[in-house]
């Protein structure tokens, strides 16, 4: 099944921030949106995953289908890096968590309490959680924030392996992760009240 976005208009505050995007991501492919900081990347993002409404347009054959990787948000810091998995996998309804502790080099780490983890480890077991979902569509904002070349690396083979099985990933991100994307630039989407907006904005400064 396609993720189809039609037309969309996506709001920050109540204020559209981007308007006009359309795109289809199909089962094996991946799309890299660009653009400079503030374009509305993560906006655009948090609304094709259901997380806010768009002000106008669709997003179809989202449902059940969307696995979410922002910041390291949801790791519970008491829990070991497994127990952190496991309970993720659980949500998810999935039970093997081995293959991700492997794909994210944390298996040295596996009994450490993630609260005691530096942030690139933190980000690791973030982007580890998103193998656990068992859901075909990655999207992904900034993944690749703190981790060191090695875990790029892998990150990008973990990416590479869900896209080969036939999942699809949508992804903000300033880095080439040396894969076969599609790219968008969202800057021509800038919508035109925002800029409205901004202009009345510096008239004052
Ligand atoms: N909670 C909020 N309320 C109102 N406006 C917001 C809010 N969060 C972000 N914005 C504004 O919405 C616009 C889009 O922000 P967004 O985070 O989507 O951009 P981005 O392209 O992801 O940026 P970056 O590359 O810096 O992460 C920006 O102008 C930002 O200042």
């Amino acid at each position: 099944m396609d993720l189809i976005v039609s037309d969309l208009t996506v709001a920050r505050g109540g204020v559209p921030v981007l308007e006009g995007v359309s795109f289809v991501l199909t089962s094996g492919a991946a799309l890299v949106l660009r653009g400079p900081n503030g374009a509305g990347k993560t906006t655009l993002l948090r609304t094709v995953a259901g997380l806010q409404p768009p002000m106008v347009g669709t997003v179809s054959g989202a449902e059940d289908r969307i696995a979410y990787a922002a910041h390291a948000d949801g790791i519970k810091q008491v829990l070991t890096v497994a127990e952190n998995l496991s309970l993720w996998a659980d949500v998810f309804g999935q039970s093997d968590v081995e293959p991700a502790l492997a794909a994210f080099n944390l298996g040295d780490l596996r009994d450490r309490a993630a609260g005691s983890l530096s942030a690139g480890q933190k980000r690791r077991l973030g982007l580890a959680r998103l193998m656990v979902t068992g859901r075909p569509v990655w999207v992904l904002d900034e993944p690749t924030v703190s981790l060191d070349v090695a875990s790029v690396a892998l990150f990008a083979d973990a990416v590479r392996a869900h896209l080969a099985a036939g999942g699809s990933a949508l992804m903000a991100t300033h880095i080439d992760l040396g894969l076969e994307a599609e790219v968008l630039d969202v800057t021509p989407h800038k919508a035109v009240l925002s800029t409205a907006i901004e202009d009345f904005d510096e008239a004052f400064l």
